[in-house]
């Protein structure tokens, strides 16, 4: 009986998680608020870890996930897991890009609007028992200029709300083309523009090393008399000591985060108490609707992963629908298998390769049969390469990889074909799925072959002679390895007697070494390798 995948949830999350994980096959544990040190001893049994903001997926956190094959982020910003260390690990990250979108960007028109009206300091005083009616004055948004930096899927809702609050909206975001600025109703500024216009500025990027203190003193210093600014992306993206500056001076009118650069951010932290300063503690996601969704879509994407293989909104491997995955199985196992068989005979030497399909191989998605063509040629030199970090390795690698996609059908309804070049040869094979699944072996050498790649398996050159056979036979005998499969072809273009010939054997117990140099050092053999799959 197979296994049930095991998923971890660490951080806290909607319930209805951990029921689509349960739905969908999968072992499911709830265990949030860890230490590192606690995550690290525990990540190990888990095939899967679904996490918020909190839990931080660091390098050490990753050396410890033994058995690790996919993170969920239930919401969008995955600062938290060192992305490069899981891909190098064959870990898939995913998260839920739109889940929240619209609860963060209704969290910034809620920031926008609590800045205009003070709405935290007068609540805070009249609560106090003060009734400061004559020291509260607001402004309308009416009118007003709203600066988006980065105009993304939260910051093009906050900046239809803003429209319909009558504000006047500018955006600095290098993506963002004439016809979507068009579309969004926005004009599109460069950043100088847009701090010298807004009176409001909101910043919707995510955190990336050109993001890193967008908003710095000097840039803060060219920002209008009495702007009000709101962060509900990431803390980082604001020199913070420099907008305590600005509104102890009262360049600044306000300013709303929802975010900071160290979070929690310490008790005593320079911004809290200081006049028109207000915050959240990372709320912006934080709507039952918004948690609900998100909890939902990453089950579903993770469990989808570690039940079916399908891949969606995953930021370190292209997407593969549930739909295409069962289909692409039987082509991933025969990829992988062909992958091995040319690094069981050409060692780490392979400097470019090609996979070229053919028939009905021709229409599916070549990058998954690609990266497993990868995976099993450099699994015969490192057991921790998967398809995940097969074709990282191979880039960083300088293997140079190449898609052939034929439409026509040949002797096959489908095939697929790995050329592999070393810096002396040329090898291809090539295999085939017969029936739903049945994967075999169809070429090798030039050589028209039908085999399995199953077990413990023998290939050999021989010069075509009579009572090779014998003698190989004999040899194997005296060995006590028992032949299961006997398939020999004649290699082309000559295909005569005299010519190569082809042998992939199979074998019930794997020769040792001895045995395989008996059979080199038999009349006529040019190559032996023992193969495993
Ligand atoms: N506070 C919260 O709880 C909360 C909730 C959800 C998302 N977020 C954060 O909000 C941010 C935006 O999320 P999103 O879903 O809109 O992301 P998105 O990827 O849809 O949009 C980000 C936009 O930033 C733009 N951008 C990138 N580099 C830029 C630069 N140097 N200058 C200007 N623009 C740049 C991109 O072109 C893109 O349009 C992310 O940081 C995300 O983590 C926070
Ligand atoms: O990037 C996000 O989705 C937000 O920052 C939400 O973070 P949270 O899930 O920790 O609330």
């Amino acid at each position: 009986m197979s296994q049930k995948p095991k998923v971890l949830i660490s951080d806290k999350m909607d319930p209805n998680a951990a029921r689509i994980f349960e739905e969908r096959g999968c072992d499911v544990d709830v265990i949030t608020g860890e230490t590192p040190e606690q995550l690290a001893a525990r990540v190990g049994e888990y095939d899967g870890l679904a996490i918020r903001s909190s839990t931080k997926v660091t390098k050490e956190i990753l050396a410890a996930a033994d058995n690790l094959k996919v993170i969920g982020r239930a919401g969008i910003g995955v600062d938290n897991v060192d992305i490069p260390a899981a891909s190098a690990k064959g870990v898939v990250v995913m998260n839920t890009p739109f889940g929240n979108s619209i609860t963060t960007a209704e969290h910034a028109i809620a920031l926008i609007m609590a800045l205009a009206r003070q709405i935290p300091e007068a609540n805070a005083e009249t609560q106090a028992g003060e009734w400061p009616k004559s020291k509260f004055m607001g402004v309308e948004v009416t009118g007003k200029t709203l600066g988006l930096i980065g105009s993304g899927n939260i910051g093009s809702i906050v900046a239809s709300r803003a429209q319909g609050l009558k504000m006047k909206v500018v955006a600095y975001d290098p993506f963002l083309s004439p016809e979507r600025a068009l579309e969004l109703g926005v004009e599109k500024v460069d950043l100088g523009d847009l701090l010298a216009r807004a009176d409001f500025i909101t910043l919707h990027t995510p955190l990336t090393e050109e993001t890193r203190n967008i908003l710095s003193r000097e840039r803060l210093e060219q920002t209008k008399q009495g702007v009000r600014i709101v962060n509900c992306a990431r803390g980082g993206l604001i020199d913070e000591a420099a907008l305590k500056d600005g509104l102890d001076s009262g360049h600044i009118a306000g300013a709303a985060l929802d975010v900071f650069a160290t979070e929690p951010p310490p008790a005593d932290h320079p911004l809290f108490g200081t006049p028109g300063f207000t915050c959240t503690p990372h709320l912006g996601a934080s709507t039952t609707e918004a948690q609900v969704n998100v909890a939902l879509q990453v089950a579903e994407q993770m469990a989808d992963y570690l039940v079916t293989g399908g891949v969606t909104n995953a930021l370190n491997v292209p997407s593969l629908s549930a739909e295409e995955a069962p289909r692409l199985k039987p082509y991933i196992a025969l990829a992988e298998k062909l992958g091995s068989l040319v690094g069981q005979l050409e060692g780490p030497g392979v400097k470019s390769l090609t996979v070229e399909v053919e028939g009905a191989a021709a229409e599916l998605n070549l990058k998954p049969i690609t990266a497993a063509v990868l995976a099993g040629m450099m699994r015969t030199f490192s057991d921790t390469i998967n398809m995940v970090n097969a074709p990282i390795l191979a880039k960083e690698n300088g293997l140079d990889v190449r898609e052939v996609r034929r439409g026509k059908e040949g002797n096959y309804h489908t095939l697929l074909r790995v050329v592999a070049k070393t810096p002396d040869r040329t090898r291809e094979v090539a295999g085939s799925l017969f029936g739903e699944d049945e994967m075999r072996l169809v070429e090798i050498a030039g050589t028209r072959i039908e085999t399995d790649l199953e077990g413990h398996m023998i290939y050999i050159v021989n010069e075509d002679a009579p009572g090779f056979i014998g003698r190989l036979g004999s040899t194997l005998g005296n060995a006590g390895v028992n032949i299961g499969n006997f398939h020999l072809g004649r290699r082309l273009p000559d295909k005569h007697q005299g010519g190569d010939a082809v042998l992939m054997l199979s074998l019930d117990q794997q020769p040792d070494d001895a045995t395989v140099k008996a059979i080199c050092a038999l009349e006529g053999v040019k190559k032996v390798k023992s193969l495993s799959f």
